[in-house]
């Protein structure tokens, strides 16, 4: 049986019709060059009766169980989770432009998913990122975490924000931590940056940035954060080291817990444990 087929079998055993497979988009390809395509069978936008009685049947068939997005980003591995990504960026895109903006008509999916079209004024809409940075401000012996409310109990990260129209990320990187700290960025480099399927596609640029010697006062915006500390790099290695937050909860011994390996935010916050001594450059 072809692997089309065997699909259709099983989504009509989930009451789905296989017209839907039109709606599937491309989000990669194997090292045999066999194309990867997501599908969002829509189960969570109904919370009737039927639709969990589907995922009940769907678990059972393909021998597995649903999970929460978030939590299955930070315990798959890298190329699964950027598939993952991908796929929930590319699909929640698509969901949200089914319309023309200057014409009202609906708009067509390419059969990769890679843009729409409206067929009555050929406007081609492409799936949008918001660039974002996220910056470990430190002080040259500490280093600056942030909580916003949203955060998990607990969690401490680096400090983000959304680049405005018309900004340079340098300017971003400057107003942000103006903003939601009070403090200016004396030296800045870049460090990597990552796809963020939530809310919507995000680019996270992630950066280290000292501050003016001297100049170490927090003015929380304690509209945006929740809380904001200097911690030392020892007590950030201990907390790295012992990173689990129900141990921790549990103990009581790490006053709090950093994101999960695979967040951009861990990586900058183990690079600058790690590399004391590198040199950022004038912002
Ligand atoms: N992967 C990681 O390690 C981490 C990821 N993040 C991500 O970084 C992102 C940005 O951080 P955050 O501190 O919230 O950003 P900001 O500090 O910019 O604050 C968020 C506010 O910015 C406004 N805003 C401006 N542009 C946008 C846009 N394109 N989409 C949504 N809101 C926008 C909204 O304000 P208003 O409501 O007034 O319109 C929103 O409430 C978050 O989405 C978060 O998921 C954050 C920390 C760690
Ligand atoms: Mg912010």
């Amino acid at each position: 049986m072809s692997l089309r087929h065997e699909l259709e079998r099983l989504l009509s055993k989930f009451g789905q019709d296989s017209q839907i497979l039109e709606d599937s988009v491309l989000i990669g390809c194997s090292e045999e060059q066999e194309a990867w395509f997501a599908l969002d069978l829509g189960l969570n936008s109904s919370s009737s009766i039927n639709a969990s009685l589907q995922k009940a049947e769907i678990e059972t068939a393909l021998q597995g169980s649903f999970i929460k997005l978030t939590k299955a980003l930070f315990e798959l591995n890298v190329k699964d989770a950027s598939l993952l990504s991908t796929a929930q960026a590319l699909l929640r895109w698509h969901d949200a432009h089914q319309f023309c903006s200057r014409s009202g008509q609906p708009t067509k999916k390419n059969v990769s998913g890679s843009k729409r079209v409206c067929p009555s004024n050929n406007i081609i809409y492409y799936p949008q990122v918001a660039p974002v940075v996220i910056t470990l401000v430190s002080d040259g012996t500490r280093c600056l975490l942030v909580r916003q409310s949203s955060f998990p109990k607990g969690m401490y990260s680096a400090l983000a924000g959304f680049c405005d129209i018309g900004e340079s990320l340098e300017e971003t990187v400057r107003r942000e931590i103006a903003e939601e700290v009070g403090l200016e960025v004396d030296r800045l480099h870049y460090s990597a940056s990552q796809h963020w399927p939530f809310p919507n596609s995000t680019l996270m640029i992630a950066c280290h940035a000292t501050v003016k010697p001297g100049q170490t006062e927090l003015q929380v915006n304690l509209r945006e954060l929740e809380a904001a500390a200097w911690f030392s790099r020892d007590e950030v290695a201990t907390v790295l080291r012992r990173n689990n937050p129900s141990n921790q909860q549990q103990s009581g011994a790490v006053p709090f817990w950093l994101p999960p390996k695979l967040a951009i935010a861990h990586q900058l916050i183990k690079e600058w444990v790690e590399k004391p001594t590198c040199s950022p450059l004038p912002a």
